[in-house]
């Protein structure tokens, strides 16, 4: 079955085309590699599909409903929840305080019941099993701010994990981070359930070929291939595009 999937969409800023005519089926259970050279358009792609961009034409489908028109809460409620390039995470608050922010989100109750529900028991446990999943409880009352940039990172899974999702966007999930601490992340990813579909741009070759096992190679806005790790470092065209480009090795 296919969870997230594009018709023939096309972004466009202006004459600027930013993504055009992309058609990307993502299977179910699968975790799936957007890859391609500084402004290929992963991005712009990356918030199409989670609606912080509008569609200029094409659609965009949520295990099988159309979704193009529909704003980024209403994707969530779909279970399609996501990270960002540079996180957005409440500096000032604890590490728990954001995640339990995110459960009461999707419980929508924290408008109402902000100063309440934060001290509601079941809202506090959950909070605290997505921070244990990514290794943080020993951090649960540090100020966002004191806690290194790779644990923000995992702090950022554990939010989006709060939003209880089926599908996963991951833009850059170890952007910023040195090469020891993208490990223990792509690690956590990996470990997230199987039944969790994954969609991640990274640009780091050796994390894509290690952790994807599917791959999607975006040029200029269009999807010049796609297929299996092993078929992508055996395609020409791609090692063509990636020779010589930052930290774009292909491994063979
Ligand atoms: N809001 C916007 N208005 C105009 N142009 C934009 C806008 N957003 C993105 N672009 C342009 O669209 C192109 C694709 O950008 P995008 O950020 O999606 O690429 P990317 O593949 O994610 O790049 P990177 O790997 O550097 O993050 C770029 O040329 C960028 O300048």
């Amino acid at each position: 079955m296919t969870a997230i999937e594009t018709r023939d969409l096309s972004i466009r800023f202006g004459h600027f085309a930013a993504v055009s005519g992309v058609s990307l089926a993502i299977a179910a259970g699968s975790r799936h590699a957007l890859i391609g050279p500084n402004g290929a358009g992963k991005t712009t792609l990356v918030h199409a599909l989670t609606g912080g961009v509008a569609a200029s034409s094409g659609m965009i489908l949520i295990s099988g409903d159309d979704v193009t028109r529909l704003g980024e809460s209403a994707r969530v409620r779909r279970g399609l929840s996501r990270t960002y390039q540079i996180n957005q995470l409440f500096r000032g608050l604890s590490v728990l305080d954001n995640v339990v922010l995110a459960v009461l989100e999707r419980k929508q109750l924290t408008r109402v019941f902000w100063r309440r529900a934060a001290h509601d028991n079941a809202t506090i446990e959950e909070a605290r099993e997505h921070l244990a999943f990514v290794n943080l409880i020993a951090h649960a009352d540090r100020p966002v701010h004191e806690l290194p940039y790779g644990l923000q990172r995992l702090l950022e899974i554990a939010v989006a994990l709060a939003a209880r999702p089926r599908i996963l966007v991951l833009d850059e999930p170890a952007a910023g981070v040195p090469a020891a601490q993208s490990e223990a992340i792509f690690e956590r990813i990996h470990a997230l359930p199987r039944d969790l579909t994954l969609l991640f741009v990274e640009h780091d070759m050796n994390l894509v070929f290690r952790f994807a096992d599917r791959i999607t190679v975006l040029v200029e806005g269009r999807i010049i291939t796609e297929g299996t790790p092993a078929e992508i470092s055996g395609n020409e065209r791609v090692r063509e595009v990636y020779l010589g480009r930052r930290g774009a090795h292909v491994p063979a």
